[in-house]
């Protein structure tokens, strides 16, 4: 890196090209509607711009269209509405349905993706605005723990800020995102969305004060009954607060990027110190007991022989 890069260049590893440095997964989840696919293509154009253009993997089957040109689609291997029909099913599960049904390509898949590795610094993945089809469904886990074994993975979470601003829904939309965390045990990022509308100053207050986010609530004459709930609830929160990374963001304007960056490279570290570690001791763990397993089965059949032979086998 030369000492002229800048720290846009290094957030976004852009000053070579993006081509040498290690290649992140960025899985963007988020309620329908806060403004994931916009996002997408903002940070599309911010890393084109900066000559790293990502790989794009869209794994919404419904989207209509997306304002972005996806390498890999969903689309093009599942027609969502003819497995509706097949299927006699609703749109939530053509939506699934249609994700168990690419999960079960996914090796053909990681292996186009892993060939392009060294040409894309970040792989986007968009996720069906359905949230709970991706984060709690078996397919979606596959798929998240899947990247996660290859590449370091982050997980950003787009929330839409002006429509947050109410104190409950800005708890449930916490809780949702713990929920997420604790799920995917992903490093995480959580990014409020269309700050052009509404500052994320107010979350970033209550996140940082509980008396704050109490006198919000206390304003709030109509939704006193549900105050005792969400006190306690905030109190499980402030853990999650804690390890957070929060960063405001504008997908229309394009406000906050560079931040977005920052955040997605200490996640990045994040991934190494703490995820890559553990995954390493689950597949050690794994593998021992394979071999473990394996030991006891050839054992098993060696007794099994000497029996038949008439011989005793001192194992
Ligand atoms: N003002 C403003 N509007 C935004 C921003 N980001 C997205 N929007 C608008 O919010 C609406 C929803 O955006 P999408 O990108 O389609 O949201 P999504 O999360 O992908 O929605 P689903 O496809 O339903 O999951 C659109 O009308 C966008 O133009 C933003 O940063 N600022």
């Amino acid at each position: 890196m030369s000492a002229a890069q800048t720290d846009t260049e290094k957030a976004a590893g852009t000053s070579d090209g993006g081509s040498t440095e290690e290649a992140v997964n960025i899985i963007m989840i988020g309620m329908a509607g806060s403004g994931k696919t916009t996002l997408m293509q903002r940070i599309n154009a911010y890393l084109h711009e900066r000559k790293t253009a990502p790989y794009i993997v869209n794994l919404d089957p419904a989207v209509s269209k997306v304002p972005f040109q996806a390498n890999i689609d969903i689309r093009d291997t599942v027609d969502y509405k003819q497995v509706m029909t097949e299927y006699n099913l609703g749109p939530n599960g053509g939506i699934l349905t249609s994700l168990n049904l690419f999960t079960t390509k996914l090796d053909q898949v990681m292996d186009i993706v892993d060939k392009r590795a060294g040409d894309h610094k970040y792989f986007l993945y968009d996720t069906p605005g359905q949230i709970e089809i991706f984060t709690w469904s078996a397919s979606g886990a596959i798929i998240s723990n899947t990247l996660a074994a290859t590449r370091p993975t982050v997980v950003v979470y787009v929330v839409d800020t002006p429509r947050t601003a109410s104190p409950a829904t800005f708890m449930s939309n916490m809780m949702y995102a713990c929920s997420i965390l604790y799920k995917t045990q992903l490093p995480f990022v959580l990014a409020f969305n269309k700050t052009d509308v509404v500052s994320h100053e107010f979350a970033l207050r209550w996140m940082e004060d509980f008396e704050q986010f109490q006198q919000a609530l206390m304003r709030q004459e109509e939704e006193r009954f549900m105050n005792s709930l969400i006190h306690s609830m905030s109190l499980v929160l402030d853990e999650f607060y804690n390890n957070l990374r929060v960063v405001g963001v504008s997908a229309m304007t394009g406000q906050g990027m560079d931040e977005f960056f920052k955040k997605i490279q200490e996640a990045v570290t994040e991934y190494h110190d703490e995820f890559k570690p553990t995954l390493q001791r689950q597949i050690e763990q794994k593998q021992a007991a394979e071999r473990e397993q394996k030991a006891e089965q050839l054992k098993q059949l060696m007794q099994d022989l000497s029996v038949t032979e008439g011989k005793e086998v001192d194992l």
